[in-house]
């Protein structure tokens, strides 16, 4: 009772007119077989009466009954179709709306990164690309149409009802428990589909993965097409075997349910007939009796509506658990949290340790940090020591296990609101994006909702060095960044970094104070770096930076540099201190030095960068 009456609010919120007007549309449809059957009985009563005497228009009027129950029938079947559509893309696109609002409102990423996360996002999103997926909207117009058919059975009931009361529980019974075991059929379908959610995903990842240009080119070079498509033929055959073994034992089930109503129906029509002929009705109730009890029959067929409904209302029931799961996460820290008071550039780590979630290797242990306002910081350490963690807590993606992080006058990150914070500071990630959108739009969504302000375009455009590549575009700074859109191109991997950049520095320039650059010219080619980051430091202003290089030519510009390494920070110091001290650092630096002077002699002058 409780889902049918979430069907009809969520039918309700499609809007109120046009639920109203399928409503009635739906009920006129499921009392046709009922007129029908009277009409066609009334036409045989007449026709019968006859009897050969002429007089044809007494049955005139029965006749036209008859059409105007068949344009009826096909008018509404005409009209419903496009109102159902409309109704179902209503609802569905407000649910899916919903559910990536849901997603999108959690301020950690941490949640994202859980299977059980990804299984509840799956069953909520409601994308019918399985056999047993349905969406919300396609449960609400189900539960309308069995209520409905319910009302169509009434009726129906009331014409069998005319020859005797006892054909109605006859008929009714077998075709009640048929829907029952129909119904839990179709249960059945729903439960496999949810243990098969994790390899759904994979599948679907997998074939997603495959598509891709990127991976076309690895699948081209290394010849590994067959092995990925035989992979994803396995994965495909099986999840859809118990599935096909499921309908096997359906099918078989579905003789036992044509046995159970079948025999009631010919009992029903031998009784009818044999009442006919003994007297009892008359030939057109007869003939009613059977159309009527023929419908009933097909009526509470194929149990299509019940698999649709229960698959609908697994979206929705889903999205309940969602909201639970995020809801909770949303609220953390509270909506109504202070904004940060005193300078973004300062922040301090106090003890900061941190695990992933899922995982018990502390990336960071007790770590002390702290980011001065205006400094040029950069962070060095060995693969894996933790420095795009640091950065991923810095920005709030994800909260410390223990310790805190200070931002501004001494506020902690943990209760300050998220967004607010974002908006102060401006982070290249190491595995950014590339958004298959206009080289603008990349670049704008630096600070989204702002209306974008060309000077300042321009400006970050000449300090992230892209000047040059946004001449070489078609469009300028309208084209699309990808070559599957039309009149789009693809970038190198260094110009990409470098539209990267100049989305963190249109955000620097419209009001961020602290600029996080995690790897951010691993691409570029030394000189372009080189450029780059003179120009960043003549153009920063008073804003804070914080640099994680691997390019140690380029690390020794800071203002001061540390090393991470045991999940803290074990030196800490300029350039020229950290070589002095002949610490790890020192080492680090020696090797590149020498590396890169045998590497680049002869295309760098001397001197020049190092
Ligand atoms: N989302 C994650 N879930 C679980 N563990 C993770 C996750 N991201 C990173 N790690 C682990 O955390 C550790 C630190 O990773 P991190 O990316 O911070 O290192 P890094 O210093 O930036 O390395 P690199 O120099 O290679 O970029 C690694 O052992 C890594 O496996």
């Amino acid at each position: 009772m409780g889902d049918t009456l979430r069907l009809l609010r969520v039918m309700w919120s499609a809007g109120k007119g046009i639920a109203v007007v399928i409503t009635v549309i739906r009920l006129v449809e499921r009392l046709i077989p009922a007129a029908t059957a009277m009409v066609v009985g009334l036409l045989v009563g007449r026709v019968t009466a006859l009897n050969g005497t002429g007089g044809f228009s007494t049955v005139l009027l029965p006749l036209a009954a008859f059409g105007a129950v068949l344009f009826v029938s096909h008018a509404a079947e005409t009209v419903v179709e496009p109102l159902a559509y409309l109704t179902q893309q209503r609802i569905d696109g407000a649910h899916r709306a919903a559910v990536t609002r849901l997603v999108a409102s959690s301020p950690t990423i941490d949640l994202l990164e859980q299977p059980e996360a990804q299984h509840l996002i799956q069953r909520a999103k409601a994308d019918p690309d399985e056999y047993t997926q349905r969406t919300p909207g396609q449960a609400a117009l189900a539960g309308l149409d069995q209520a409905a058919d319910a009302i169509g059975v009434v009726a129906t009931c009331l014409v069998v009802a005319q020859f005797a009361w006892w054909l109605v529980p006859l008929l009714l019974i077998p075709s009640l428990i048929c829907v029952r075991l129909r119904y839990r059929q179709r249960l059945k379908f729903v439960r496999l589909w949810r243990a098969q959610l994790d390899e759904l995903l994979r599948a679907d990842r997998w074939q997603e993965t495959l598509v891709s240009a990127g991976v076309g080119k690895d699948m081209r070079v290394f010849g590994f097409g067959d092995w990925a498509v035989r992979r994803l033929r396995r994965q495909h055959v099986v999840r859809c075997q118990p599935i096909f073994a499921l309908w096997q034992r359906n099918i078989c089930g579905q003789l036992w349910l044509f046995l159970l109503a079948a025999p009631p129906l010919l009992i029903a029509i031998t009784a009818v007939a044999a009442g006919t002929v003994n007297g009892q009705g008359s030939f057109a109730t007869e003939t009613a009796v059977l159309t009527a009890g023929a419908a009933l029959f097909t009526m509470i067929g194929p149990g299509e509506s019940a698999l649709t409904r229960l698959a609908g209302l697994e979206a929705l029931k889903a999205y309940d658990e969602l909201a639970e799961v995020f809801g909770k996460d949303a609220q953390r820290p509270p909506p109504a949290a202070p904004a940060h008071t005193g300078s973004s550039s300062h922040v301090r780590f106090e003890r900061v340790g941190f695990t992933y979630p899922g995982t018990t290797h502390a990336v960071l242990d007790g770590l002390d940090l702290e980011i001065r306002p205006g400094e040029l910081l950069a962070i060095v350490g060995l693969n894996g020591a933790g420095k795009s963690t640091l950065i991923k807590l810095l920005s709030g993606l994800y909260k410390p296990t223990s310790g805190r992080i200070l931002v501004g006058d001494g506020q902690d990150l943990a209760e300050l609101e998220a967004r607010a914070w974002r908006e102060r500071i401006s982070v290249v990630f190491q595995d950014f994006v590339k958004y298959e959108l206009s080289a603008a739009d990349n670049v704008t969504l630096g600070r989204p909702g702002v209306v974008p302000d060309p000077t300042v375009l321009e400006a970050a455009a000449r300090d992230a060095g892209l000047r040059p590549v946004l001449d070489r575009l078609p469009d300028g700074w309208e084209t699309p960044l990808a070559r599957t859109r039309t009149g789009g191109v693809d970038l190198s991997g260094g110009q990409w970094q470098q539209v990267v950049l100049t989305r963190a520095l249109y955000a620097l320039y419209t009001g961020a104070e602290l600029l996080v650059l995690d790897e951010p010219t691993a691409h570029l080619d030394v000189r372009t770096e080189f450029e780059v980051f003179q120009r960043l430091a003549e153009h920063r202003d008073d804003a804070g930076v914080v640099l994680i290089s691997h390019r140690l030519s380029t690390v020794r510009q800071a203002d001061r540099i540390v090393l991470l390494g045991g999940g803290r920070i074990t030196e800490s110091g300029s350039h020229d201190e950290l070589i002095a001290s002949g610490g790890d650092y020192a080492k680090m630096f020696a090797i590149q030095a020498e590396r890169f002077q045998q590497g680049y002699r002869h295309t760098i002058e001397e001197g020049e960068l190092l």
